[in-house]
């Protein structure tokens, strides 16, 4: 876990001087000038290895975080962790006790912080990665996580499901593969309605755990101060065992790769999802017998960090703590914050908030999102153009994917912005089957591969997958190899809120995504090796191999 990566030497590699200790005053959120380019320090040095993909291959040469984001005056001016009361907050809970609001946000503000600005600057640094096509960002968890739900099996068999899901695509695409847990803190659920229907009544809509409560009483539904310390509390808890399961031996490889893949059988791909399995356990054995022992921390340990969506305020704002190495401001409630596709209004209180503290950010992007408006918002977050800071997270069904996406993508490159871009295929794709709200595993394939297709056809960068799924095997999205049906989804469906890739659905996928991983790193290669050899003739293999025609 970062934390323990920090405790390696890796926390903050920023000479800390770089960073201006400006504490922040702030001013309300205009849309900046043209981002800035920041001049980066980048000294290249080489590291101890720290983590599990920059141990994995030998030698990695690990370059310092890229310099944190750091908001200068002007940026900053008018922005505190409450300058965002000032502006509308939508989704918000109306809470009909203040005073219990009041003592249990006092309550979390004088608890510990849940993560560090070290490990959120690591962090920064891998996303950093992953814009720049080094990495690949797998983001992946609950849509909503659970008070009752809650349990150590459950995180540890989502963490191991993430585990094997990294193995293949960094095998696929000899590509290191950044984890997020959508996990410790994804809790608030914004919702597309007020009211939502419960058998033959209608009742205030559940907003996740942190707010009140998926039983169908007026009770349950009644927003409750207290449970934002339970979600703080279990929030301590997940990270703790994360951070227990990424250091302390469960990432051994030989039980990641103890995968049951007979359900491959019957997958579309699955014969060569099969062999590219088969691979991999040759790899290890290959490693193993060149004297890497299975004791080593390359074949036992992994770099894991959590993002939610930064959506309770209140909550958000009672972690919000200065960082004393910067000066900087950190959400403490979480590694990585996203704003969600209802919150993310320029003048709203959300990229407010979000703006002024250091974290890696998100944002969620639909097909509602005009071109014009995704520049001015990265650059209202993002002013000084620093990599990693900001990943845009589209979502948008495979076919207003294909129609939308490429002109999200030409106005970024154009105002020189740089950053992540991650394939969320789920919000996209959401159905009601015999009222049971549902996904198809299908379509969900359908706009990975929009996804990695549009990006092929521009020559830029995919830099991430962001999926609801968990270790379970829940019959919540219908298709897949384990070819759930339609007539299955009621016999294990859990999800408080939306449906979720299933173990099998998940693994699955991640061998769709190292199959176009892999099919990117032969095209780059044919490129660098046409400009190595023939080098009048390189840009035309530049623009074929996007282009996808070799
Ligand atoms: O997770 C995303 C949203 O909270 C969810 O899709 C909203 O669901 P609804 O449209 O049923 O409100
Ligand atoms: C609410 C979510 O997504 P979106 O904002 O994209 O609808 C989510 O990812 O939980
Ligand atoms: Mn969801």
């Amino acid at each position: 876990m970062a934390l323990l990566q920090g405790a390696l030497g890796c926390g903050s590699l920023v000479p800390v001087s770089s960073v201006a200790a400006a504490v922040p005053s702030g001013n309300s959120l205009q849309a900046a000038p043209s981002a800035r380019r920041c001049s980066r320090n980048r000294r290249r040095q080489v590291f101890k290895p720290t983590s599990v993909y920059s141990a994995r291959l030998p030698g990695a040469v690990l370059e310092p975080p890229i310099v944190p984001f750091r908001g200068d005056a002007e940026h900053l001016a008018q922005w505190s962790r409450a300058s965002w009361s000032d502006r509308e907050a939508l989704q918000q809970p109306d809470y009909p006790d203040h005073d219990a609001l009041q003592k249990a946000t006092a309550w979390i503000a004088r608890q510990p912080p849940l993560v560090f600005a070290g490990e959120c600057r690591t962090l920064q640094a891998h996303l950093a990665k992953c814009a720049a096509g080094e990495a690949f960002l797998l983001q992946g968890g609950d849509c909503a996580e659970s008070f009752k739900d809650f349990s150590a099996d459950r995180i540890r068999d989502t963490f191991r499901v993430m585990l094997q899901m990294s193995v293949v695509m960094t095998f696929g695409g000899s590509i290191p593969v950044v984890k997020m847990g959508r996990m410790a803190g994804q809790f608030a659920k914004p919702r597309s309605s007020p009211m939502e229907k419960c058998g033959d009544r209608q009742l205030p809509s559940y907003r996740g755990d942190i707010i009140n409560g998926p039983e169908q009483t007026e009770e349950a539904r009644i927003p409750n101060p207290e449970r934002l310390k339970e979600a703080y509390n279990q929030s301590s808890s997940t990270l703790n065992l994360l951070r227990a399961f990424s250091k302390g031996g469960y990432a051994d490889l030989r039980r990641v790769t103890q995968w049951n893949l007979d359900f491959m059988a019957k997958a579309d791909e699955g014969q060569a999802y099969l062999e590219l399995s088969r691979q991999i356990d040759a790899a290890i054995k290959f490693m193993v017998a060149c004297g890497l022992e299975y004791s080593h921390p390359i074949m036992t340990e992994t770099d894991f960090h959590v993002g939610h969506e930064c959506l309770l305020l209140d909550y958000e704002q009672a972690l919000t703590r200065q960082d004393s190495t910067t000066g900087l401001w950190y959400g403490c409630s979480g590694h990585f914050l996203w704003c969600g596709e209802r919150t993310r209004q320029l003048d709203g209180a959300h990229l407010e908030y979000l703006r002024g503290i250091g974290n890696p950010l998100g944002v969620k992007v639909s097909d509602k999102m005009e071109p014009s408006e995704l520049v001015s918002l990265i650059a209202a977050v993002n002013p000084e153009n620093v990599p990693g800071r900001i990943s845009v997270i589209v979502r948008m069904g495979a076919n207003k994917l294909r129609n939308k996406f490429p002109a999200l993508i030409q106005a970024v490159q154009q105002s020189g912005q740089v950053v992540t871009w991650v394939c969320d295929p789920m919000h996209g794709n959401i159905e009601a089957v015999n009222g049971i709200k549902t996904r198809r595993y299908k379509n969900v394939r359908a706009e990975v591969e929009a996804f990695f297709d549009v990006h092929e056809e521009l020559g830029t960068i995919p830099g991430g997958v962001h999926l609801e799924m968990t270790g379970d095997n829940v019959t919540e999205c219908v298709g897949g190899g384990s070819s759930i049906e339609e007539t299955d989804l009621s016999s294990r469906y859990h999800t408080h809120c939306d449906p979720r890739l299933n173990a099998e659905q998940s693994l699955e996928l991640a061998f769709y995504v190292a199959s176009r991983l892999a099919q990117r790193k032969d095209s780059m290669a044919t490129v660098e090796k046409q400009a190595a050899t023939q080098p009048h003739l390189a840009g035309l293999a530049m623009n074929g191999a996007m282009n996808g025609h070799h």
